[in-house]
C-alpha cells in the first residue's frame, strides 16, 4: 500500500462575515501518496487556498470553522491548538506561496530566514550554517554565501522563490503545498522554478499539492487532477483521465477556456458568468450548470447525490448532469 501523506475526509470550512458564518468549501475528500502530485484547478474563488490554508492551520480560529479530518502523515490536524500547530508546520509539511515578497522578512538577511526556519524546530544546531548552504545549493543557488547576506529586495523574483522554496524544505517535510508558486514570474524563470519543485520532488519522494490556474504545468508536473468549484471538487482522477476523459461540463469548460489551447488567429473561449460568492453557494445542487444557459431549469435545480460518482477506476465525477452531455455541448449556444 502507497503510504498517504494527505488524507482530507469530509473537509468544510465556514468563514464568519457579519456575524454569520458562510461555508466557503464542504465535502471535500482528497488524498496524496507518497511521491505523487495532485494538482488542484478551477477559478478564482473556487476555494483551492481556503483547502491549502487548513491544512497548514494558517486559518485564523476568531472567524473560522474547520471541520472533517485532515491527516497529514497519519496526523490529524483538525482540532490541534496553534501551539500545537506550531510545532507541526514546517516540519511535516512546507508551503511555497505565490508571493515571496511578502511573505520574506524585509529586514532579515537571507541566510538568517533560512537558518531561523531551521532552528525552530532545532535552535541549538551547531550545523546550521552549513544547512543554510546546502539548502540554497539545493535549490539551485551557487553564490550561497554571497546570497545568505542579502536581503530580499536585492534578490530578483526568481531568486527569491528559490529562497522561499528553501525555507519550505528546510525540515525536509514529506508534503510540500505549492499555492500557484510562480504566478508572479516571467515564463522562463517559472519553467526553472517548477523544474526545481519537480526535482524535488522526485529527490524526496515528498508529496505534493500545486496549486495552479496553468493546465500546461498540471499536464507536466501531476499525476493527479482535482477540479473544484464554488468549494467542491467536482472531478478528480489521474492526468490521463482529466484531460483525455473529462466529464464534468465544468472540466470540459476549463480545458476550452485554456489559454495554452488557443490556435492563432481563434479568439480564447471564457466561461459565461462568474464564481458564485460564499452567500450565493449552494452544496447541494450542481452549481455550475447555472452557467450553462442552454440547461434546462429542472436540470440546473436538481438536487445532487453527496457522493461522487465513479466512473472508471479511480475517476470520480459529481452530480449527474454531466450523463447528458456531449463534448461539444460546451460550445452550444442558447439558439
Ligand atoms: N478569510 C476569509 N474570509 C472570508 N471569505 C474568504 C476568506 N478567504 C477566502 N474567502 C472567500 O472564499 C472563497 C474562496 O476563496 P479562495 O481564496 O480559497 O479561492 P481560490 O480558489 O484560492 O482563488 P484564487 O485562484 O483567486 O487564488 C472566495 O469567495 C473568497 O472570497
Ligand atoms: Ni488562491
Amino acid at each position: 500500500m502507497a503510504e498517504k501523506l494527505l488524507e482530507a475526509n469530509d473537509v468544510s470550512v465556514d468563514f464568519r462575515i457579519n456575524n454569520e458564518y458562510l461555508k466557503a468549501i464542504s465535502g471535500i475528500n482528497l488524498t496524496i501518496n507518497r511521491g505523487k502530485v495532485l494538482a488542484l484547478v478551477g477559478e478564482s474563488g473556487s476555494g483551492k487556498s481556503t483547502f491549502a490554508t487548513s491544512i497548514m492551520g494558517l486559518h485564523n480560529p476568531e472567524y473560522t470553522k474547520v471541520s472533517g479530518s485532515i491527516k497529514v502523515a497519519g496526523k490529524e490536524l483538525v482540532g490541534l491548538s496553534e501551539k500545537e500547530f506550531d510545532d507541526y508546520r514546517g516540519v511535516s509539511v512546507g508551503m511555497i506561496f505565490q508571493d515571496p515578497l511578502s511573505s520574506l522578512n524585509p529586514l532579515m538577511k537571507i541566510g538568517d530566514q533560512i537558518a531561523e526556519a531551521i532552528t525552530v524546530h532545532d535552535k541549538n544546531n551547531p550545523e546550521v550554517k552549513n544547512r543554510v548552504r546546502t539548502l540554497l545549493n539545493d535549490v539551485g543557488i551557487d553564490e550561497e554565501k554571497r546570497v545568505a547576506d542579502q536581503y530580499p529586495h536585492q534578490l530578483s523574483g526568481g531568486m527569491r522563490q528559490r529562497v522561499m522554496i528553501a525555507i519550505a524544505l528546510a525540515n525536509e517535510p514529506d508534503l510540500i503545498i505549492a499555492d500557484e508558486p510562480t504566478t508572479a514570474l516571467d515564463a522562463i524563470i517559472q519553467a526553472q522554478i517548477l523544474e526545481l519543485i519537480k526535482d524535488i520532488q522526485k529527490k524526496k519522494d515528498a508529496g505534493v499539492l500545486l496549486i495552479t490556474h496553468n493546465l500546461d504545468v498540471v499536464s507536466e508536473l501531476a499525476d493527479d487532477v482535482a477540479v473544484m468549484y464554488a468549494g467542491q471538487i467536482v472531478e478528480k482522477g489521474s492526468v490521463e483521465q482529466i484531460f483525455e476523459n473529462p466529464k464534468h461540463p465544468y472540466t470540459r469548460s476549463l480545458l476550452k477556456a485554456d489559454p495554452n489551447n488557443v490556435r492563432p488567429g481563434e479568439e480564447l473561449y471564457s466561461i459565461p458568468g462568474t464564481v458564485p460568492s460564499l452567500a450565493e453557494m449552494d452544496f447541494n445542487k450542481d452549481s455550475f450548470l447555472q452557467r450553462v444557459p442552454w440547461l434546462d431549469e429542472k436540470v440546473v435545480n436538481a438536487d445532487v447525490p453527496e457522493q461522487m460518482e465513479e466512473v472508471e477506476p479511480g475517476h470520480f465525477v459529481r452530480g449527474t448532469a454531466w450523463k447528458d452531455f456531449s463534448f461539444d455541448d460546451v460550445n452550444r449556444n442558447e439558439d
